[in-house]
């Protein structure tokens, strides 16, 4: 009977909603004619012409106030009166929705009776909560929705969804290609730039609710009383908007700020420094998240240097911040003494035995590839392979690999491609994502990451398209049930406006966008094939670094008679780290899928391909592919010229002109190369290289920005 009070009481006020819509006109979205810099991102705010939303708050949290500021902002034409109350509200008792299964984070938005009064209803059980409501009716709105209609729930389905910055503290980025640092932590703590405002807002927009301040590679001073205070600040500004500060912690911070001879984690007196470190930091910073840890990694120190295991290291920090409901997020990005032949392997060999030894509060952050963030790669092995463990999905925004800030490689598929990755651990269907937001295990401490994008650049990724990274992790940290296609709409069309032909063309070029980048740097799970000193041109004929993993000759061992890393028990076996199934399937180059052959296998020039032409034809089309596919990316975006603003659209074409011209480099001196060493030609129709293998060795870039 209650029941069926509440569902007339929402019906009501539906129909009210819906006679209020007959005359309802959603006003125009941002004129695209206007000069736009992209600083707005996707709350590029609405047509100024249109009527702002009469919005109420019940209760007085900041939180709730700066949700109400943005409808005022945003939301146009709305033809209800807009409620913003959290769902414990008194007003909101009798009409009985269903927030409990919304969570603490999820909202409710829907058209209801509230205090007499037909409104539209944006609620949920925190204030962060109506907050990302507030967000979704803008988002609808921009996109298409009808507000009048509007009824949306949604619940995140993983609990930390965290941006990394690899933000050293001299302003400089690793791997960053969108200026300095956004900290500015000369003038931190005292002035608190705007631009931390705008970030949270943006961030909020997508549900992101965490972010780690400073570089894994981390200074020790990360930790000192003077940049506690800084963290703090921005802390302070960050949390109205649900977001949590949390910093990488360097291992031996304990010897280098504390004067400790060492960083043992089973020493008394180094647990004790993290455990006043700790009490230090939730002092300055209450709702502090927690440590991020990368250790024995590419020269960091780590508890393997005590001879101790990373679960002791991990659960140490843990401890020193358990009391205070913090988390540590240790890293599995190791390659070391294990498995010298295949540095595939060996994240999955150091880890594994550790599972089920880790603290509850300990979560381990795995790259969604065994080897690091390349182009294409097949999902790490370790996703299935720890089910004691939370599994934290590391993803990279920026784009080490795929071009930097200047080429146009829309990562959504990338992301899209791994998370729905069938580990099958526990029979099919046992997704990446699966592990990752806890359903598989049953885990309910959960994390996605995604290495930021993100500095003092104008339009903050460097490119008004590398936005769209951002974007898209943000989004899939919330679901990552989420489509690619879906989300790259939803980007355009509140980055462009809604005129059609723009957005339609936004989206087919990014679509279209990261596999060309695959094709022209090497098709067929070739990866790793970058020049030294950056990780932007080819080289894949260096093989005189220190170590023999960061030769790209390691990577592909092309030879007379074929090319391709064998993985199968004739080679390093790797393929036996996944679930049996998996196993199977990519022990035999032909079950496994073309686009990680070369990952698995090492195979002859002359091997046919599914196409019917060998695999030395198919990896020359492959490449041919790659550079038509930037110069159709080129002839779309000439035809939206009058339809975007001369700002962002000459500095788009500018940079496809210049990835059409690096893709073309790629494709060259990869072929020149590769002909160098199988004695072939190039197959008829294949246009042939600009200049000989010379040439391309003696390229070198005089700054490799970002390192
Ligand atoms: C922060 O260091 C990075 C390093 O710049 C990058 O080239 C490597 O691939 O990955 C490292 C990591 O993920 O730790």
């Amino acid at each position: 009977m209650l029941g069926m009070e509440r569902r007339i009481s929402r019906i009501g006020a539906w129909s009210a909603c819906l006679l209020a819509g007959s005359v309802l006109a959603i006003g125009a979205l941002p004129g695209t004619a206007l000069a736009n810099d992209g600083y707005d991102l996707w709350l590029a705010p609405a047509d100024k012409g249109a009527a702002a939303a009469e919005v109420t708050v019940i209760g007085d949290s900041q939180t709730l106030q700066l949700a109400a500021a943005e409808l005022r902002r945003d939301l146009t034409a709305a033809p209800l009166p807009v409620v913003l109350a959290r769902a414990d509200a008194p007003e909101l008792a009798a009409l009985g929705l269903p927030t409990a299964m919304l969570g603490a984070e999820g909202y409710l938005v829907c058209a209801a009776t509230v205090a007499g009064r037909p409104s539209l209803l944006v609620t949920g059980n925190s204030d962060t909560g109506v907050l990302y409501g507030a967000f979704a009716a803008i988002r609808a709105q921009k996109t298409g929705g009808d507000l009048a209609k509007l009824d949306l729930t949604s619940t995140p389905k993983v609990r930390l969804r965290v941006l990394n910055h690899w933000d050293n503290l001299d302003g400089s980025v690793e791997r960053g290609y969108a200026g300095q640092s956004l900290w500015d932590w000369w003038t931190l703590p005292d002035f608190k730039d705007p631009r931390y405002t705008d970030y949270a807002r943006a961030n909020a927009a997508l549900g992101i609710n965490g972010t780690v301040l400073n570089n894994v590679n981390a200074s020790p001073d990360t930790l000192s009383a003077a940049y506690i205070a800084k963290a703090a600040a921005l802390a302070d500004v960050l949390r109205p908007w649900g977001i949590k500060v949390y910093l990488s912690a360097r291992f031996s911070a304990p010897i280098e700020l504390g004067g400790l001879k060492t960083a043992d984690p089973l020493d008394p007196q180094v647990q004790a420094w993290w455990k006043a470190k700790s009490d230090e930091i939730y002092r300055a910073i209450p709702d502090f998240g927690g440590f991020l840890v990368k250790a024995n990694s590419e020269g960091q120190p780590g508890p393997r240097d005590y001879h101790r295991t990373h679960a002791e290291g991990a659960n140490m920090l843990a401890a020193a911040v358990a009391p205070h409901g913090g988390v540590v997020m240790w890293r599995a990005f190791v390659y070391a003494e294990t498995d010298p032949d295949d540095r595939a392997k060996q994240a999955y060999s150091e880890f594994k035995p550790l599972d089920g030894k880790f603290a509850d509060n300990v979560l381990v952050q795995v790259k969604n590839g065994a080897i690091d963030f390349q182009p294409r790669e097949p999902f790490h092995p370790l996703f299935g392979a720890m089910p004691k463990t939370p599994m934290m999905l590391e993803l990279q925004i920026t784009k080490e690999y795929l071009g930097f800030a200047t080429h146009l490689a829309y990562l959504g598929p990338l992301f899209e491609e791994v998370l729905e990755a069938d580990t099958r651990a526990k029979g099919k269907g046992s997704t990446v994502a699966k592990v990752v937001d806890g359903a598989l295990e049953g885990h309910d401490l959960t994390g996605m990451a995604g290495v930021a994008n993100i500095g003092r650049d104008r339009d903050w990724s460097g490119s008004t398209f590398n936005q769209a990274n951002w974007y898209a992790f943000g989004r899939l940290a919330w679901d990552p049930t989420l489509s690619a296609e879906a989300l790259a709409r939803e980007w355009a069309r509140q980055t462009f406006g809604d005129d059609p032909r723009v957005v339609d063309t936004a989206v087919s070029m990014m679509m279209e966008s990261r596999e060309a980048v695959v094709d022209y740097t090497g098709p067929f799970g070739l990866a790793h094939l970058m020049d030294t000193g950056h990780h932007y041109g080819p080289g894949p004929w260096v093989n005189d670094l220190a170590r023999p993993e960061w030769n790209p000759i390691y990577y592909h061992k092309a030879d007379r008679s074929g090319i391709g890393f064998d993985r199968t028990r004739t080679g390093s076996n790797a393929v036996a780290q996944y679930a049996p199934p998996v196993a199977r399937m990519l022990a035999d180059p032909r079950t496994t899928p073309e686009t990680e052959l070369l990952w698995f296998h090492h195979l002859a020039w002359d091997w046919k391909m599914k196409s019917g032409r060998t695999l030395w034809q198919e990896m020359v089309v492959r490449y041919d592919r790659g550079v038509a596919t930037v110069a159709h990316m080129q002839r779309q975006w000439d035809g939206v010229k009058d339809k975007v603003d001369a700002e962002r659209w000459s500095k788009t074409a500018t940079y496809l002109a210049i990835q059409h011209n690096e893709a073309r480099w790629w494709r060259d001196a990869s072929l020149v190369y590769w002909m160098s060493v199988n004695g072939l030609s190039l197959p008829e129709g294949s246009l042939a290289p600009e200049h000989d293998l010379a040439w391309y060795k003696a390229q070198r870039f005089p700054y490799a920005p970002g390192h």
